[in-house]
């Protein structure tokens, strides 16, 4: 559906030359959630302009439905568009307008009749929870709410791609939850595909199926959520987790079970891997376990969860911790310094 080919874009001053991409290559599969992660300055926003060619790449192709846009006349371009919408951090709304105007007025110029018009924009108002806002100005309205008409506008022209741009950077944890699952929501009733750039890794783990992290204009890791998580290749892949499961052990704990057998860090694919393994080894042998800390994210289709545990028991730890191993969780000893 989309797919970047080898894209480079160089931004060119008097004093420097900065490359924001360096031979990009990404391919978003129609249906799909796909997100891109990076730091700041990492690349994202230039990545996803160059998917509908608000920005131009300086080298490779943007293929949209095997269309090539690198080589389109702008009528052409205008109406390949046509397909793409696109939602941002900061909503992008006209001020001076109400909600209706705001997406009634694009839609104007694209030429669709008044009572289109009109048809579409308590359509896609409703879609979005907003019908009694339609005489509002974006003033008068939360950020949660003037990123749903943000999202109605997008939807109105009915697009086949939706591309986000730090959607839900400016909102709250709550409002933010509301909003990916709005995204969620629009990407299944209508299967339209999506693409979204964040820095927050909460935000993969929600909502896409595939995942790529950028680093310094390159994509250093891609793959499915999942594997992503329970198989971190990159460093930045792996500081992007971490930052998901905070290890908040208390120092009095950790003075007691110095030097008393071994620290693993457990993770697991699926719910019901995790405590079953670890009472299954208490029985199994003379040990015990005491969870220092631990989290499960839950993503799409799956939960990866992630657990320190303490192993006391003289002899039998050896042999407790190739028991985890075998039943297949991965098994990490850590240090006493890093809990
Ligand atoms: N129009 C421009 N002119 C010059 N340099 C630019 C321009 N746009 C982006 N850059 C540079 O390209 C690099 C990538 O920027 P980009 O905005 O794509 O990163 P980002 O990952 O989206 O960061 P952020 O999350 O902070 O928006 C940065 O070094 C940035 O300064």
């Amino acid at each position: 559906m989309i797919e970047l080919k080898n894209i480079s874009k160089t931004f060119q001053s008097k004093k420097s030359t900065v490359e924001a991409l360096k031979n990009v290559s990404l391919n978003v599969k129609k249906g799909e959630v796909f997100g891109v992660i990076g730091y700041s300055g990492a690349g994202k926003s230039t990545l996803i302009r160059c998917v509908n060619l608000l920005e131009s790449p300086t080298e490779g192709d943007v293929l949209i439905d095997g269309t090539n846009l690198t080589n389109l006349s702008a009528s052409k371009l205008r109406l390949e568009r046509r397909k793409i919408g696109m939602i941002f951090q900061h909503f992008n709304l006209l001020k001076t307008a109400t909600v209706y105007d705001n997406i009634a007025i694009p839609l104007k110029l694209s030429g669709l009749s008044k009572a289109e018009v009109d048809e579409r924009v308590k359509k896609y108002l409703a879609v979005v929870g907003l019908e009694d806002k339609t005489d509002a100005f974006p003033g008068q309205l939360s950020g949660g709410q003037k990123q749903r008409v943000s999202i109605a506008r997008a939807l109105s022209h009915e697009p086949e791609i939706l591309l986000s741009d730090e959607a839900t950077s400016a909102l709250d944890p709550e409002t933010t939850e509301a909003i990916l699952s709005l995204l969620l929501r629009i990407n299944k009733e209508f299967g339209i595909t999506i693409l979204l750039i964040t820095h927050e890794m909460h935000v993969i783990q929600k909502v896409c199926d595939r995942v790529a992290v950028m680093e310094n204009g390159e994509v250093v890791e891609q793959g499915r959520v999942i594997d992503v998580y329970a198989q971190t290749a990159h460093p930045t892949t792996q500081k992007f987790i971490d930052s998901q499961f905070p290890i908040e052990a208390p120092a009095s704990m950790l003075k007691t079970i110095a030097g008393k057998g071994p620290i693993v860090k457990l993770s697991f694919v699926g719910h019901s891997t995790g405590q079953p393994v670890l009472s299954e080894i208490v029985k199994r042998y003379d040990v015990h376990t005491n969870i220092l800390s631990g989290n499960i994210v839950q993503m799409k289709d799956e939960s990866y969860g992630r657990m320190i545990v303490h192993i006391s028991g003289e002899t039998d730890a050896p042999k407790a911790v190739q028991a985890l191993k075998d039943a297949g969780v991965q098994v990490e000893e850590v240090n006493l310094h890093d809990v």
